[in-house]
């Protein structure tokens, strides 16, 4: 029987001061955060940060040398979390399968060990783009469709949880919308899904909130806006100016600049202005360019620009 957590609203993982340690090497370090249900929640971070770890204790494969972990309501180390697994789905970075067997044949395999109706399979298959090669042997699939395998066992069983470990990986840019338009799908449905890339700007405006782990610690937590004005980057306005109006576009800014002070800093272009600013003074920049400009585009900064702030590029083991 399924067991049902205590309280729904309960997050759907809570880790509490997790540490781990591999023998001599502390990999984690009081790590504690909170994924809240029904959200996409990615964790990035540099090789070697503690991401796969992180996701090896949260499926309770292994337990942490410190700290207390919940999963679904349960604790990772109890004995009954095996029961709280079957509600978890898990693609890990590298998927390996049988490559004799047929995608229906490999999926049916997955259905049993995860205990879960065979009936299912033809839908996820068809789901994931794969039911006219449903009857190939898996040696004939390209690695996006191997890919995307992955992902229905991940799926099998309407799991509430999803973890996906660099799950694009080697995917075209279609194969990678593809993906996101079926994660999307599952997280309508209510499932929570933990995912982990290196591609930041492909998961940057798919999740919901993020974690940036480094060095085996959480050095950031939030939405992506959160995040950005932790950081306090400068947004870039890039005004389209003919011309005609470039004095009167510069002398504005001028103005703007001396009342505002050293925050705002631009560059004139033969097509018109970079200007880059403190997100607070968009606004105010907005007004001065906007009478003069035949079309103005503001950049915000990127995930990659707010995860080499916290010092994401910097590859520090543990
Ligand atoms: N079984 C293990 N035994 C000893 N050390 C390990 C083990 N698994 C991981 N580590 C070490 O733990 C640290 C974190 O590794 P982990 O795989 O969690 O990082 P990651 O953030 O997933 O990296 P990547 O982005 O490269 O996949 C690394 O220093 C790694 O060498």
């Amino acid at each position: 029987m399924t067991p049902t957590p205590a309280d729904p609203d309960a997050p759907a993982v809570s880790i509490g001061g997790v540490s781990h340690r591999f023998g001599t090497l502390d990999v984690l370090h009081d790590v504690t955060f909170d994924i809240p249900r029904g959200t996409m929640f990615g964790l990035i971070g540099h090789n070697g940060a503690g991401k796969s770890t992180l996701f090896r204790l949260m499926l309770g494969l292994i337990v942490p040398t410190g700290g207390t972990l919940r999963v679904l309501g349960e604790l990772t180390a109890a004995p009954a979390f095996r029961q709280t697994r079957r509600r978890i789905g898990y693609l890990p970075e590298t998927f390996v399968t049988w490559d004799n067997l047929t995608g229906t044949e490999v999926l049916h395999l997955f259905a049993d060990l995860k205990q879960v109706p065979r009936a299912g399979c033809p839908a996820l298959l068809d789901l994931v783009g794969l039911g006219a090669a449903a009857a190939r042997p898996v040696h004939t699939y390209s690695k996006g469709m191997r890919q995307r395998l992955g992902l229905a066992q991940a799926l099998l069983g309407e799991p509430e949880l999803i973890f996906l470990d660099e799950p694009t990986n080697g995917l075209d840019p279609q194969g990678i919308a593809d993906f996101y338009a079926i994660l999307a799908a599952v997280q309508a449905r209510g499932a929570t899904i933990v995912i982990t890339s290196h591609i930041l700007a492909e998961i940057q405006h798919r999740v919901d909130r993020l974690a940036i782990m480094h060095g085996g610690r959480v050095a950031a937590l939030g939405t992506l806006a959160q995040l950005r004005d932790g950081m306090a980057l400068p947004l870039e306005i890039i005004a389209a100016v003919e011309p005609s109006r470039h004095a009167a576009a510069a002398a504005a800014l001028a103005l703007l600049a001396a009342r505002h002070g050293d925050g705002i800093a631009w560059d004139g272009v033969p097509e018109g202005f970079h200007v880059r600013c403190p997100a607070a003074d968009k606004m105010a920049v907005l007004a001065a360019l906007v009478p003069h400009a035949r079309d103005v585009a503001v950049r915000e900064s990127t995930l990659e620009q707010v995860f080499l702030g916290f010092g994401g590029g910097h590859v520090q083991r543990v």
